[in-house]
């Protein structure tokens, strides 16, 4: 049985020191327990934080044995600074010792499959299925998750057909409402596959969608109410964000 948690911190500096305290313990016991551990970033201002924290304090970590995934990624030319991998890079993958082929990026636009998010989307649904034993992805331990305003996670916005989805775990997204249009994501059954999943989310601007999605509303409406790890879930919020939860 899964169980969800609301934590909530001062600020989002607090909300970050705990969340990266944890993303230690977990990936560690994983490697304690079978040598090596997979997560899936996520972009938005609160996950890049995060990993920059975790730049900081990544002694304990065995980077080279980290699978790494990515949850969503805007379908840019290589190197845009608005790609999630690329500020995911600067923030922690180019200063730790990750192992090059285990850095799962998102294609980019201008990459090997060409300019078809289709393409690139199928082609990174094959990447999660050769990192998976029979489920055609992997039950990654943790699944990082931002909230935009109107509750998205990934590119997953309310009331799309991606937020829908039930079989693929990775679809293309050709008419975001947040720029750029074109992206491409994880689905909510790939969120679903991660034991734990944590969405960290700060700002005044997020509230109302916290306490809808933490209320238990529909996925349609609110996509992070559809974000439900196998084992856990964790809202990690600073006081702003989790302001109307007791409101709702
Ligand atoms: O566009 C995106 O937005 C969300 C949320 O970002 P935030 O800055 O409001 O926290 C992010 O999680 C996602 O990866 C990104 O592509």
């Amino acid at each position: 049985m899964s169980k969800t948690s609301v934590l909530q911190f001062l600020d989002a500096q607090a909300l970050v020191d705990a969340a990266r305290s944890r993303f230690v313990e977990v990936v560690t016991s994983a490697q304690a327990e079978r040598g090596s551990a997979s997560v899936v970033l996520t972009g938005g201002g609160t996950g890049i934080a995060l990993l920059e924290a975790l730049r900081a304090d990544s002694g304990a970590i065995d980077w080279g044995n980290v699978d790494i995934f990515f949850g969503d990624e805007r379908f840019l030319p290589s190197g845009d600074p608005e790609r999630n991998e690329v500020q995911a890079s600067e923030a922690l993958l180019d200063h730790v010792g990750v192992h090059p082929d285990r850095v799962f990026r998102m294609a980019a636009s201008d990459g090997p499959h060409g300019s078809d998010p289709e393409v690139a989307a199928a082609a990174y649904a094959q990447v999660l299925g050769s990192r998976s034993s029979g489920e055609h992805t992997p039950a990654f331990d943790i699944h990082l998750l931002g909230m935009g305003g109107e509750g998205h996670i990934n590119s997953l916005f309310p009331h799309t057909d991606a937020v829908r989805e039930q079989h693929r775990y990775v679809v293309a997204v050709e008419d975001s409402p947040k720029p750029p249009p074109v992206r491409i994501t994880l689905t909510l059954p790939a969120v679903r596959r991660a034991q734990h999943v944590w969405l960290l989310v700060s700002g005044a601007n997020k509230a109302d969608a916290v306490a809808s999605a933490v209320g238990g509303a529909d996925s349609d409406d609110v996509p992070s109410a559809g974000a439900v790890g196998s084992e856990s879930t964790v809202w990690f919020l600073d006081t702003a964000a989790a302001s109307k939860l007791d409101k709702k």
